[in-house]
């Protein structure tokens, strides 16, 4: 099981008792970023919101195993997986903007969010926020800790929710279509940062994406999932140069050739 920290064996979801993915298996090496594609409703935020626990009331995971660290997460109380979501892994959604609180400072939800996982002072948690927005080029780090979301652009604010996601260090950032909501010059920059937190942090990534140029400036592995069903898993080199499955070389050819061409 060689330094595996997440696994999915076998893994189906089902919603009100129907089965929305089937026998899902794949594995996350620390410090791989995994691109995660497929036809909308295909089942790729069902797929990664399961290992968070987050499938709501209708939602289950009806077979298979998801080990996080060893652990079989499907086993543990609600109370364990409250200590491994933030803390162990963290995530972030297309609208980080709307999921900040719109009546807290920045400032005022990282403290909170800090406090929430461990003991720590104002100032202490003020420390690390800052020192996390300067790792990650933040133009004016106090603004961005004193501001209300609505003060800031919608790509400031996606930004600072990547970096509150990280605040807690988790080995494992899932990320649900991050830069689909910005505009490109600002998903570069949100591309270019999940990147740094890899290299800063040795974070392992499963991102979320209708981009396949964002997949491909990414990935290490790519897994390719259609009507909740797995058509392709490999290294992202292979999948995407030398797709074996019919419906991978459909998605590859919606890319508009110019964002194909510009890496190979
Ligand atoms: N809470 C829910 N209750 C019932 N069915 C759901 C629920 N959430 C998702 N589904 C169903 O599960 C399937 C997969 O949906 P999911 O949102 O995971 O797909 P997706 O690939 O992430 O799509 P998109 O790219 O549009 O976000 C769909 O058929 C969807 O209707």
């Amino acid at each position: 099981m060689e330094n595996k920290i997440l696994i999915y064996d076998s893994v189906e979801i089902s919603f009100d008792g129907e089965a929305v993915v089937h026998d899902v298996s794949f594995s996350l090496t620390p410090g791989e970023i995994l691109g995660l594609v497929g036809e909308s409703g295909s089942g790729k935020s069902t797929l990664i919101k399961a290992a968070m626990g987050l499938l709501g009331s209708g939602g289950l995971v009806t077979r298979g195993n998801i080990c996080y660290m060893g652990q079989n997460i499907l086993d543990i109380s609600e109370k364990e997986k409250r200590k491994i979501r933030g803390a162990g892994i963290g995530m972030i959604f297309q609208d980080a903007g709307a999921s900040l609180c719109p009546i807290r400072t920045i400032g005022d939800q990282i403290y909170e969010s800090m406090r929430a996982h461990k003991k720590v002072s104002r100032n202490e948690a003020k420390d690390h926020a800052m020192e996390l927005f300067e790792k990650l080029n933040f133009k004016d780090s106090q603004r961005v800790w004193d501001s209300y979301p609505f003060e800031l652009s919608g790509g400031m604010n996606q930004r600072a929710g990547i970096a509150i996601s990280m605040l807690m260090n988790p080995p494992i950032l899932l990320a649900d279509e991050p830069t689909s909501a910005l505009d490109v010059s600002v998903q570069r920059q949100v591309v270019r940062e999940m990147l740094k937190l890899r290299e800063l942090f040795g974070t392992a990534i499963i991102i979320v994406t209708h981009d396949i140029g964002v997949v491909r400036a990414m990935a290490d592995t790519v897994l390719v999932l259609k009507n909740g069903k797995m058509v392709e898993y490999g290294e992202a080199e292979k999948v995407l140069n030398h797709p074996q499955d019919p419906y991978t070389k459909k998605l590859l050819a919606a890319v508009p050739r110019l964002k194909r061409k510009e890496r190979s």
